[in-house]
């Protein structure tokens, strides 16, 4: 039976049309999933006020449209930075949804945490709450150490999981494609600053398919949580670090939401 639908939020037809370009398509062409780095910035390209701190950013109408994309991906990943420091539910609250008015777990993402030795107490976590009250899909977590056996359990009983890969830090293409053998075709990569720097470095941007950013009209000033990659070079010449094509601005409220392909 469905639940009922409090605290659901609602994202018009009109406005989702200009964001289904840069979703992940029903028919992927690849067994890698589908990677969408977003998150929420101000104007000084900060996530946050500092790294244990939540900061929020985006207003009404760009925080319905994050929910419309975790509507739209099979999964959504995180730091262990990020987990501590919100404590986030990573589920989907959007009206229709599995919990939120929709039939059983029906368009919820499933929460992955990159916690290499096991930091995130998962079982008194909101994502492990929501997950029992099946408003939201259990956790995955990436680890480097063993996680505990009690841990595994409850995780495995809800229909989460984890990956031991090896030595942190853990490259991510072999937890993309671990992602894609566990059967997820898409991931939406929402922060926070050490894992979206180090997916926007050259190393890894071949691995990003589409990126979508809401820009806040604020400032949180010096010694927040900044998106600033590192920059390449070549014979000892900096270059820019990469560029989106395919770009589209949409404003929505008083912020604005960048759409773009990274230019290959
Ligand atoms: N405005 C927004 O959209 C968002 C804001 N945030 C904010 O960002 C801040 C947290 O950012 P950070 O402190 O940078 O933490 P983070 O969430 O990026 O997590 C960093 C930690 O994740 C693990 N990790 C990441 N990549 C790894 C790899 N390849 N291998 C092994 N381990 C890896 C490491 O333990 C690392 O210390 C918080 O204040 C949070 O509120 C987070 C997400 C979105
Ligand atoms: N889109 C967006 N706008 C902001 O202003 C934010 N602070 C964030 N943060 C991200 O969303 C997570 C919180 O999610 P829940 O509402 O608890 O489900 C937080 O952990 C960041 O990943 N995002």
């Amino acid at each position: 039976m469905a639940l009922p639908t409090r605290d659901a939020l609602t994202f018009p037809d009109s406005q989702r049309q200009p964001i289904v370009p840069y979703l992940p398509s029903s028919s992927p062409s690849s067994s890698k999933p589908f990677v969408t780095l977003t998150f929420a910035t101000s104007l000084d390209s900060n996530l946050s006020l500092s790294p244990g701190v939540q900061t929020a950013l985006s207003g009404p109408e760009s925080k319905a449209m994050t929910h419309y994309l975790r509507s739209e991906h099979q999964s959504i990943l995180v730091g262990v930075g990020t987990a501590i420091a919100d404590n986030p539910s990573l589920n989907c609250r959007l009206e229709g949804v599995g919990g939120y008015g929709g039939e059983g777990l029906s368009g919820q993402p499933a929460p992955i945490v990159v916690d290499p030795r096991a930091r995130w107490d998962v079982q008194r976590s909101k994502c492990m709450k929501l997950a029992r009250e099946k408003r939201g899909r259990a956790p995955w977590l990436v680890t480097s150490t063993p996680v505990p056996h009690e841990t595994a359990h409850t995780l495995e009983t809800l229909n989460g999981g984890f990956l031991h890969l090896g030595e942190s830090p853990i490259d991510w293409r072999v937890l993309l494609r671990h992602l894609g053998m566990q059967g997820f075709r898409s991931v939406m990569i929402e922060g926070g600053g050490t894992v979206i720097n180090d997916l926007l470095s050259p190393q890894y941007f071949d691995l990003v398919d589409s990126v979508i950013v809401t820009i806040a009209p604020t400032w949180l000033g010096k010694g927040g949580v900044q998106i600033c990659p590192h920059q390449r070079t070549e014979n000892g010449v900096r270059l820019p670090v990469g560029r989106l094509k395919d770009v589209k601005w949409v404003p929505l409220g008083e912020d604005v939401v960048l759409c773009g392909r990274p230019e290959r």
